[in-house]
């Protein structure tokens, strides 16, 4: 992993949450680029399905790298699993699904599971273990890069369970999908936070804020809401999180971001 920006500082205690940021900022694109993340403070429970939502650009992507520890962070902390982000030994304790595609498309499904095993040193049953999870088992032998987008992006799903990790970071994982697979992908996700996962979702789609326990709403890299929905509706008397939203953004004229500052 590249750009790793955390080092040292103290662990949270088992019990502690399983993310939890201080006042994170990070500017994207060189010292005159973008401030992305702007004094981002917050906790993802453990065990808990967490929702990530905002409009594009609003910092989701460059909030869930730095989780993982893969973003240069300005100034603040950010601890997972009571670790620094980007330590080594969380590498194995999470998994990690990009927008881009992690499989290798010229392999079949299974062949891209147990290489991707192997590196991670998950046991070799994990493979049919992830594939079940997925519902993928039918198309094991067909090589990636023949498969419907859905299928492709369970493929790279399935790989993210090898090894049972701890804490899930999916960025976007049902963007250009159908109401069907939605639907099943985020059935999927309930039963993973029930065998005791804990789930970062990222979405822009609103309506996909009914799935989690708790949301954390961006906007110009900043969070405007960390609450749950019952919470988030009550608080701004709305009916809807797409609603909440504007309700929170009328509320909170935008930072004018622009330029790093
Ligand atoms: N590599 C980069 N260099 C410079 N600026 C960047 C870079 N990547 C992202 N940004 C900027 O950082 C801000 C946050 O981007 P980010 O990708 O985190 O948003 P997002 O909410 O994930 O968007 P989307 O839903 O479109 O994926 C945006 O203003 C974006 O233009």
């Amino acid at each position: 992993m590249a750009e790793t920006g955390q080092r040292g500082g103290p662990g949270l205690t088992a019990s502690g949450p399983a993310v939890r940021a201080t006042d994170l900022r990070v500017v994207r694109g060189g010292r005159r680029g973008t401030l992305a993340l702007d004094g981002v403070s917050l906790t993802v429970p453990t065990g808990a399905l967490v929702g990530v939502l905002g409009p594009s650009g609003s910092g989701k992507s460059t909030l869930l790298r730095a989780v993982v520890g893969v973003q240069m962070i300005t100034s603040g902390s950010i601890e997972v699993l009571g670790r620094p982000a980007g330590s080594a030994d969380l590498r194995r304790r999470l998994g990690y699904v990009t927008q881009a595609p992690s499989v290798y498309g010229d392999l079949t499904v299974v062949r891209n599971l147990r290489y991707l095993g192997a590196v991670v040193g998950a046991p070799a049953s994990d493979v049919s273990r992830v594939l079940a999870e997925v519902d993928l088992v039918d198309c094991a032998d067909r090589r990636v890069d023949t498969l419907s987008g859905g299928q492709r992006s369970r493929v790279s799903l399935a790989a993210a369970l090898l090894g049972t990790p701890e804490l899930l970071v999916l960025d976007e994982p049902t963007v250009g999908l159908d109401p069907v697979l939605r639907r099943d992908l985020w059935d999927l996700f309930g039963r993973l936070r029930e065998r005791g996962t804990t789930l970062l979702v990222s979405s822009h789609v609103m309506d996909e804020a009914t799935r989690c326990d708790r949301l954390l709403l961006l906007r110009d890299g900043r969070v405007i809401a960390d609450d749950t929905l019952p919470g988030l509706l009550a608080r701004t008397g709305t009916s809807d999180a797409d609603a909440a939203f504007l309700a929170l953004v009328e509320d909170e004229p935008a930072a004018g971001r622009g330029g790093a500052r």
